[in-house]
């Protein structure tokens, strides 16, 4: 599409209302500290935090590890199917809002599972708030399971063979966690297997690891998507690569800011990433901890980065819906949207 020019003091409202994938959001990442403690009280649970304010307090992190550290605590709140509900309701509720026409969710039942909280719970209350929200919401919603990778392979497998009869309920299986000493090629096997099972391949890789991992994920686990990724540009051939297989990257920019992958927003490399021809999209990984869902990954982007302009609003988008899990004919019917949505800003600018 040839995309009209929109003025720059329009971008935060024609970013809001264009219609885009999430297609990076840890599910267990959208736990906000409110609703942290609403459930530590329905469970009779004490948490280590006097209030909400001081839980938040606690968000200043230095590294990735620093925030899986709590972001794995806060997750104990989640005991029963209705928990595991109300947290994904609650996402989508603001999903919807920001125009995400679909969301493929991440989740990590190990979290859970090692707490005694059986795999269905998990499953089946994330699922029927996915289901809910497609009827209610109108938003459209799929899950992917996601192998934490400082465990083991055998914990993975073992994972996998308690999740194989929810397996209608899940769309694809991830690999995220602490990224470095923690390469691709650890879950080799776990992921053939995955891959056998007709299951859709993601993994996290170059957010905080080498370009290596990046390469490992892409020929060892054979993932049709990279999560993060922007330690690319560090190696040119893989950038070419990525560019040339079109293989969409699912950049997090405030998540990048706040775990210090680059010292402020203004340095995020996504307009280097999209420069070079790769397939970025936007998204939030975990919104309760990081300072805002989409819209605030795009609007704090692009007040950020002056260059970004609304071509490059429209090629996230595209991209995003592009490189969804979604049969082709949904994907053209949202585009179709996207291009409306640019039509009628372009329209209105007299
Ligand atoms: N940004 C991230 N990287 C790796 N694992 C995660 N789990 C939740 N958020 C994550
Ligand atoms: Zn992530």
């Amino acid at each position: 599409m040839k995309v009209p020019v929109i003025p720059h003091q329009r971008l935060p409202e024609l970013l809001r209302a264009m219609p885009k994938a999430e297609l990076h959001i840890h599910i267990e990442g959208s736990l906000e500290p409110e609703l942290i403690f609403a459930l530590a009280e329905r469970n009779h649970l004490t948490l280590p935090y006097a209030s909400v304010e001081a839980l938040r307090d606690a968000y200043a992190f230095t590294d990735l590890q620093s925030f899986l550290d709590i972001y794995y605590a806060g997750a104990s709140v989640l005991l029963h199917e209705q928990d595991f509900y109300d947290m994904a309701r609650a996402y989508l509720v603001r999903a919807a809002a920001d125009n995400v026409v679909h969301a493929e969710i991440f989740f990590d039942p190990q979290t859970h599972t090692a707490r005694g909280v059986p795999i269905e719970v998990v499953v089946n209350g994330l699922y029927r708030a996915c289901a809910d929200a497609r009827t209610e919401l109108g938003i459209s919603a799929s899950l992917i399971l996601c192998f934490l990778r400082h465990l083991s392979e055998d914990d993975a497998f073992a994972t996998l063979e308690q999740a194989l009869p929810l397996q209608d309920k899940f769309i694809g299986v991830g690999l995220d966690s602490s990224e470095v000493g923690h390469p691709p090629e650890k879950f080799a096997r776990v992921f053939a297997r995955c891959r056998d099972l007709g299951l859709h391949l993601v993994a996290h890789a170059g957010e905080e690891g080498p370009p290596a991992y990046i390469w490992s994920a892409l020929d060892v686990l054979k993932v049709e998507r990279i999560d993060h990724g922007v330690q690319a540009v560090h190696d040119a051939q893989l950038m070419q690569r990525l560019a040339a297989e079109r293989v969409a990257l699912t950049v997090c920019p405030l998540s990048n800011q706040k775990l210090c992958v680059f010292p402020d927003l203004a340095d995020h490399n996504l307009l280097q990433l999209l420069e070079a021809g790769l397939a970025v999209t936007v998204n939030s990984d975990d919104p309760a901890y990081f300072g805002g869902y989409l819209n605030d990954n795009f609007t704090q982007l692009f007040a950020a980065v002056p260059a970004l302009n609304a071509k490059h609003a429209y090629q996230l988008a595209f991209n995003s819906l592009e490189a969804s899990f979604v049969p082709q004919a949904d994907k053209n019917a949202w585009q179709h949207q996207l291009k409306a949505c640019f039509e009628r800003f372009a329209d209105h600018q007299g």
